[in-house]
Parts: C-alpha cells; structure tokens; sequence
C-alpha cells in the first residue's frame, strides 16, 4: 500500500507527459519537422495562465480557455507555418528553427518575470482537490480528473485518426501529401488543424503541471516537457496510443525511482529518466522504425572571402586582440573566456557547419574537459600542461560513444540522442565526486606557473586559441574536410565511392569532443572555479543556435559568435550591466534562428507580391559548354579482369516484390545492359549490387567471391563503381572536388589515419587522375564550377567523370544519357567504348535510350514487373516481341508473361522468343 501514492503522483505526472508527447507526435507524424520549442510553448501556457489569474484576478475558467484553446490554435498555426516553411530546408535549419523557439520563450519568460530563486511563482490548484482515501493513502480529486482528462485526449486522438475523415487524412499526409492533393483534400488544411490540436496540447500540459509544480519557472517548466521526447521514444515517434502509454510508463518509472534511490548516483535516475529511455529507445530501436523523413544537408555556405583579405583580417584580429589589456583592462578575463568559447564554437562548427550533423550536447564536453583538469591537475597533482592534453582526451572515447547514434541514425535522431546525454549527463553524473561533487561546492581550476595572472593568462590564451584554430582550419581543409563536406552532400554518393562514412562520423565526432573539451578546460581555468550551473545543457542549444546563425566561414563564424556572446554583454560601452543582457542577446540569436526558419515563406510571399524587383531571381543555369569533339583518350593503366555475377536476386519492399528471379552476368572488358519499362526493379537491383539493399534471397559475387556482407564503401573498394538515377553529387563543391572525390573516396577508405591525412603522392595522383576525367568528359569549361548550379546535363557528365576518376574495374551507370544533348550523348559513348576498349573496364548499364543501347551494349538483359523476360544480344533483345510487349504493355504482355511461366523448366529470362511463339 505504500507504493499506491508514489503510483498516483507517477500516473498524473506520467498522464501531462502522455497527454504532451501525443501532441508532439501528431505534429511530427504530419509535417516531419520535430518541434523542440513543444516544451517551451507549455511554459508560456503556464505563465499565461500564472498572469492572468493571479496578476489580474481572471477566474480560472476563462484563464484556462484562453491559454489552451486561444493560445494553442494561435500558437500552433505559427508553428505550422514555420514548418511549412522548412519544407525543403536542410536538417540543421529545422532544428535550429524550433529550438530557436525553445531559447527565445525560455530567455523571454526569463526576462518578463524573472529566473531566480526570489520570485517566488505559485499557481494554485484550480481542479477539485477533494481528498477520497483507498486504504490509507489520499486520492485527490485533481489527480483522479487530470488522469481522466488526459487519457480521454489521447483516446479522443486515436478514435479521430480511426473513424473521421480528416483524421484519415491526416495519416495520408504523413504518407504521401501528394496523393492526397489529388483526392481533393488540402494538405495544408489537415496540417494546420494537427498543429493547433498538438500545440493545444502542450498548452494544456503546461497549465495543468503549473499547480503541482513548487514554483513556476521557465526552465524547469520546458525541460520537465521535454520528458514528453522519451515517451515519443517509446511511441518509435509515430505511433499515438504507445506514446501515451510511454508518458504514464515514464511518470509511474519516475516516481518508483524517486521512492527507491533517495541519494547518491541513483537520485539522479528520476530525473534522467526520460532521456535514459530516449538514448536507449534510438540506441536499441530497429533502424527501419527510424526513418527519416529529411536528409541532412548542409547549410548555404558563405563565399569564401581571398586569401589577403583572410590574412589582413587576421593579422588585424591578432592586433586588436594583444591591445586588449591595454584598452579593457578590467575586462581581460572576459576576453580569455571568449578565446575559450570561439574554440567550442569551431568544434562544435566542424559538426553542424561542415559535416552537417547537431550536436546538442557540446555543453557536456565543456564540463568533461573541465571536472579532468581540475582533478587532474589539483587533486592528482598532474604536470598543468599534461593535464590540459589528458582533458582534452578524455572526452575522446564520449565522443565515439554519441558517434554511434550518429552512425545508426545520423540527422534528427543524432540530435535528439545528443540532447538526451547532455541531461543525462547533468542529472546522473554532475554530482558525482569525479565531475563536480554532490555538495556543489564547485571545483579550482588552476593556470600553469607563470602565467597565473589575468594578463598573461590572457597572452598564452591568445596563443592558444590561435595555434588551435590554425589547426581546425587545417583539418577543414584536409582530406578530413573535404570527406566531411562530400558527406554532408551525400552520404550515399560518397560511401559508393569507397569511403566508409562511418569511419568520418566518428572521426569527427571524437575531434569536435578533444576540441571542445580542450576549450571547456581552457574556459575553466580562465574563471578558475566551476560548479554544474556553469554547465548548464540548456547553453548546449544556445551555442548550436548560434553557431548556425552566426556569418562567415571558419573561423570567422567562431570569432563573431564568441565575441556577440561572450564579449559584448561584457563591454562596459555596449551595455549598461544588467542581469538580463545575456538574456536579450539569446533572445535576439533565437529570434534570428526564426528568421532562418521563415525565411523561405518570406521569400515565396514576396514572390507572389506584384512588385517586380521583389521576385526572386533564378541563376540561369550556364549553357552546355561546347563540346569538343577531338578524339578522347584515356591513359590510365588496364584494370585487372573480374565480373559482377548476380543469381537469383529477389528484392522485397514489405509486400511489394520489386525484383525477383535476375540473375545477370557483367564482367570486365564488355558493356551490358540492363532494360525495362518504368518500375521494372533495375534501379533495385542495382542497389541490391551495390549493397544499399539487402536482397531476400540470391547472391552478388563480385571477382568469385559472395559481396553479400560488404557494405556500399567496401564494395567500391572491391571495384565497383556506380552512378545514380537520382545523381548523388556533392553539391556544394566544385566539378573538380566532386571529380577528385572520386579518386580519393576509395584511398580514404575505413582507415582512420588515410582519412585524416593524404600522403604528397597520393595528392598528385589524384590530381593526375582527376584532370584526365575532367578530359575525358569535356568538362575542362566548367570544371570551377559549383555542381549544384549546373545543368541536368552538365551534372550527369560529373557524375560519370566522379565514377570513371575511381578505382573501378566495374561500373553500374544507372540511366547515364537522360538529361544529356544529342551531342553530348555521342560523346558519351564514345568515352564508354574507350575506357572499355583502352583500360578493361565492365560496364553494366540501365538506360532507356535504345539506339544507345543498341549501339554501345554486347549484351542485354531485360526486365518487367521485377522479373527477368529476356536476355542476348542488341539485336536479338530489339527484335524480340516479348520486349516490345513488355515496353508496350497491355494483354500482349500478359499473354506473353503467361507463356514465360508455363516454361517452368526453364531459366527465367533464358526462352528465345522462338519458344516463346512456337
Ligand atoms: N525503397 C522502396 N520502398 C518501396 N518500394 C520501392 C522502393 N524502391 C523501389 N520500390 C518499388 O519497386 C519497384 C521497382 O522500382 P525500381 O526503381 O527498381 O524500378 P526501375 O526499373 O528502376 O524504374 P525506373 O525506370 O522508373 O527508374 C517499383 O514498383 C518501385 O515503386
């Protein structure tokens, strides 16, 4: 018995986290863009609710109507808006954009009623509080009717997805928004309605957790919402019934724990409770439950200023900064601290500017890199300077441990997982004796002899950060960096040219954590007394924010952001000090994150404006530059024999058999093809041969031996090279760079070592290598220019050159001529025929330009409903009336598949057509 009021107060808590998640699922489910600002909109709920009943003497009713069903649809068609917005915006951009929302509510709320302790805000209990005993314990009546409100939403929500039509729809939007655009009903429609019903429950949540809270406080009022990301977890992010469970699971969990672990390492279980879940749920969770609906581009890069003017900038940056004492002498240590802090801006830059990816947990590699060099260095008497580098370190193998979230999921599940660590680490570790203590004493970070006062801590910081930020600027430019952007650009592109892309996200993931808390230890001794409010994870999203929204390229975006952040608020002219100044300047960086996020709406308003000069114009994409038509010449050695052998290949997509029964041979020193009609399953099986698809049964042996367990890197590794209907270019590089990526992908490799440095051979090679592509394909025009600016058929020709500077003996070109000019097309097959000619090469292609076909393939294989209907020559394949039906479609084909399937005895694809019409 007991236990019956720890599982009461867990069931109500557990019930708001339910009744919150399901909102913040339905808003995912419908538009794919996962609001971190869901918390932050419960907490204005809350203060709005807190204002107008107890500020201005509202009755509750009302006060409640207003917050949830006035605030919720007003807030969430903002919401919606946004998202819609963020449509085809890159994955950093959508998470900036609502955790923008987050750091602005939490700074505003912050700012209007203040975050200390000494406002004390309380909000009454506006439900019955009616005390009803069930054995010895009391049940409130509040607690009985949030229970029943809750789980009536919930199900409420449910039976609406079941039985009414909207509801139906707006499970279609998820599905396929198109479709439903053609039954008539308007996407927009559905998605606005699921926003203002999941926003309205966040508002609901927010006023109903305000009574049971001690104190109102922005802060705490978010992140208690945010428990809702583990019950979404729960939920796989989808499904509503499972997120409501999750919600009562993880409030029922959290009381348990608090009954039974009261101090030590397990107090902070509670609290932790929900991220635990989260990080587990995406470390454990099937990966095909975790689909993303978004890739993880990377932000529009700034054009890159000239070299002098980098080094005039510099070389005036490093003037200003060795005046400083001299001209803020009472703010030198401010200064220090902003050196500190523009080092974790760079790490934390090197993930999300240059790879990509979110990090929200930068925070926590700040406070690892601090807690070691204070123990390190005081408690262990460790040598300073050795102990800065073992701080640094330490962070190193946590780095590996958030990369492997990164390598299974990668986008916004990497982030969510990150955000979970960085509380996680807060509750279950900060108090602990080897971080921060549980007393909160705090922790001394010493200087090393010598420079033990502010300035000359101050000097050795400058030389620091700038022998540091030297560095990470070498390392963007590196082959690292270069495998990083091609990464960010396309993953699949660059792992089917040889780099195993799991290799370059731990890589990064473990130099961002040695950089970041390298900083942290630095920062640390620069103020040289720390506690676990230093290190607070909320700051983890403002760094991130501003990271993204700060102007420049590395290292410039690192130096603005830690001087707006760190600096200004410090400078005596700028500000007159107030406890808030931090806090306006979060607010104008969320606010500018915002503007990131509704950007492209601004822009397609003002497009539909009727004012020419605010239509948005289009770079006209440059003109195929002329092709030459001398004679193409490869000089590369011959590759060593082999074949691609595939038997059997069965392909399943749930129900759907997209390939069944092909079996092809391609081997070196031929061209075959590989025809059928739209949807015949070529591309699948190509993916099949390639290793992006698993096959449900038959082999891909690659030179003899079964390629089934290779993943897409060590295939090309093995040989295989290939190019895609859907191009996988690096978009944001250059023709050359994608070209040179080519050449390089497969030399990085799976090793560690070959992806950080290239050896000066190596470099020349690919040189060497690259040039002859950009030859070999009459790219030398447009070989400066950025891919993502080129015409289809210009990028077409980089994409073959990208495959044909690599180490391949074999190749899959999928549809190679489509996009391509007559002329082009020519001399496009002139290269084909020479490389297989001159050097050996296998080439194995879908195309579905026939006279090509026909002109370029000794072999082809043909395809239809995923089955193989015929197989010889050129010649044989035109003439033969089951491809002619099989591109014609009707009863002919069937007639004709009908006679296929009575040959049983028979190979499929194997009758002549002689069998076929006896
Ligand atoms: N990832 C997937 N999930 C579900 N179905 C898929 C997937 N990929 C392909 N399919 C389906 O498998 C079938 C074969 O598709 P595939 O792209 O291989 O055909 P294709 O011959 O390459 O067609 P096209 O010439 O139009 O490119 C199609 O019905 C397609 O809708």
């Amino acid at each position: 018995m007991e236990l019956l009021p720890y599982l009461i107060a867990g069931l109500v808590t557990g019930s708001i986290y339910g009744l919150t998640a399901t909102g913040l699922v339905l808003t995912y489910k419908t538009s794919a863009v996962f609001n971190f600002g869901h918390g932050a909109t419960a907490a204005v709920a809350a203060f709005l609710y807190y204002s107008l009943t107890v500020t201005h003497g509202m009755s509750w009713p009302l006060a409640a109507v207003i917050s949830v069903l006035v605030l919720g649809p007003v807030m969430g068609l903002g919401f919606e808006l946004l998202a819609r917005s963020l449509t085809d915006a890159p994955l950093v951009s959508r998470v900036t954009a609502t955790v923008g929302v987050l750091i602005v509510v939490q700074a505003a709320l912050g700012v209007a009623y203040g975050s200390g302790t000494g406002q004390l805000r309380q909000v009454e209990q506006f439900l019955p509080t009616h005390a009803f005993h069930v054995g010895d314990t009391i049940v409130r009546g509040y607690q009985l009717i949030i229970i029943a409100i809750t789980a009536i939403a919930a199900v409420s929500l449910w039976l609406f997805f079941r039985v009414t039509r909207t509801g139906v729809a707006m499970r279609a939007v998820v599905d396929n928004a198109d479709l439903l655009d053609l039954s008539g009903t308007d996407p927009v429609r559905v998605r606005r309605l699921a926003w203002m019903i999941g926003t309205s429950f966040a508002c609901a949540s927010g006023v109903l957790l305000a009574p049971l809270l001690a104190q109102l406080n922005a802060i705490n009022l978010t992140f208690m919402v945010v428990t809702a990301f583990g019950a979404a977890a729960i939920g796989g992010f989808t499904n509503i019934p499972m997120t409501y469970v999750g919600g009562l699971a993880i409030g029922i969990g959290q009381a348990l724990l608090t009954k039974y672990f009261t101090d030590g390492f397990g107090s902070g279980l509670a609290p932790a409770l929900p991220f635990l879940v989260l990080f587990v749920v995406l470390l454990v969770m099937p990966k095909r439950r975790l689909v993303e609906r978004q890739s993880a581009a990377r932000l529009a890069t700034a054009r890159r200023m000239p070299w002098p003017v980098q080094a005039v900038l510099g070389i005036a940056s490093l003037v200003v900064l060795l005046l400083v004492p001299s001209i803020f002498p009472d703010n030198v240590n401010d200064w220090s601290e902003g050196l500190a802090y523009m080092l974790v801006f760079l790490s934390l830059g090197l993930l999300v500017r240059t790879s990509g990816q979110v990090s929200l947990a930068h925070v926590s590699f700040m406070a690892i890199g601090a807690a070691a060099m204070s123990h390190l260095a005081v408690d262990h008497g460790v040598n300073w300077w050795v102990a800065m580098v073992l701080s640094a370190l330490i962070a190193v193998p946590i780095g590996v441990i958030l990369a492997i979230p990164a390598i299974r999921l990668s986008g916004l599940y990497l982030a969510l997982a990150t955000f979970g660590f960085g509380i996680l680490l807060q509750y279950m570790f900060y108090a602990e004796d080897y971080m921060f203590g549980s007393f909160g004493l705090g922790l001394t970070i010493p200087r090393p002899s010598g420079f033990e006062d502010d300035t000359s801590w101050y000097y050795l910081m400058v030389a620091l950060a700038a022998v540091t930020a030297l560095g990470m600027l070498a390392v963007t430019r590196s082959r690292l960096g270069r495998l990083l952007r091609s990464m960010t650009d396309s993953p699949t592109g660059l792992s089917t040219a040889g780099a195993s892309i799991n290799v370059t996200r731990v890589l990064v993931f473990c130099l961002s954590a040695f950089i970041a808390s390298g900083a942290g230890a630095l920062h640390a001794a620069t103020v040289t007394f720390v506690t676990g409010d230093n290190y607070q994870p909320i700051l983890s999203l403002i760094l991130f924010v501003t990271v993204v929204v700060s102007f420049g390229r590395d290292p410039w975006y690192a130096v603005i952001a830690a001087f707006v952040v760190v600096v200004l608020p410090t400078l005596p002219l700028v500000f007159t000090q107030s406890d808030n100044t931090s806090s306006y300047i979060t607010i104008i960086i969320g606010l500018l994150a915002l503007f990131i996020g509704y950007r492209p709406a601004m822009v397609a308003f003002a497009a539909r404006l009727p004012i020419p000069s605010f239509g948005v114009r289009r770079a006209a994409p440059e003109a195929a530059s002329e092709t030459p038509t001398a004679e193409v010449v490869s000089t590369r050695p011959a590759v060593r024999t082999g074949s691609l052998e595939v038997s059997g290949l069965r392909v399943q997509f749930g129900g759907l058999v997209a390939v069944d029964g092909v079996t092809i041979s391609a081997p070196t020193g031929r061209i075959t093809g590989l025809i059928g009609p739209n949807g015949a399953g070529k591309t699948t099986t190509f993916n099949a041969c390639s290793g992006l698809n698993r096959p449900t049964t038959g082999t891909v042996v690659l030179d003899g031996s079964d390629a089934g367990r290779l993943g897409p890197s060590a295939r090309a590794r093995k040989g295989l090279g290939r190019t895609f209907q859907q191009m996988e270019l690096f978009d944001s590089m250059t023709v050359r760079e994608n070209i040179a990526m080519g050449a390089e992908a497969s030399r990085a490799g799976a090793n560690p070592f070959s992806h950080l440095m290239a050896s000066r051979s190596a470099s020349q090679e690919v040189a060497t290598i690259t040039a002859e592509s950009i030859a070999l394909c009459g790219l030398e025009d447009i070989a400066h220019r950025t891919v993502g600016a080129l015409s289809t058929g210009q990028r077409r020709l980089v994409e073959i050159a990208r495959c044909l500077a690599g180490p391949f003996h074999l190749l899959l070109l999928d549809e190679p001529s489509s996009g391509l000019d007559r002329v082009e097309t020519e001399r496009f097959a002139e290269v084909l025929t020479r490389v297989v000619e001159d050097r050996g090469v296998g080439i194995l292609i879908v195309e579905h330009d026939m006279s090509l076909v026909t002109s370029i393939c000794d072999y082809v294989y043909v395809l239809d409903f995923g089955k193989p209907v015929f197989e010889g020559t050129a010649s044989e394949v035109m003439a033969a009336p089951i491809v002619k039906a099989a591109y014609l479609g009707g009863d002919e084909l069937e007639a004709e598949l009908d006679v296929l399937e009575a040959t049983t005895d028979t190979r499929p694809g194997s009758p002549t057509p002689e069998e076929v019409h006896p």
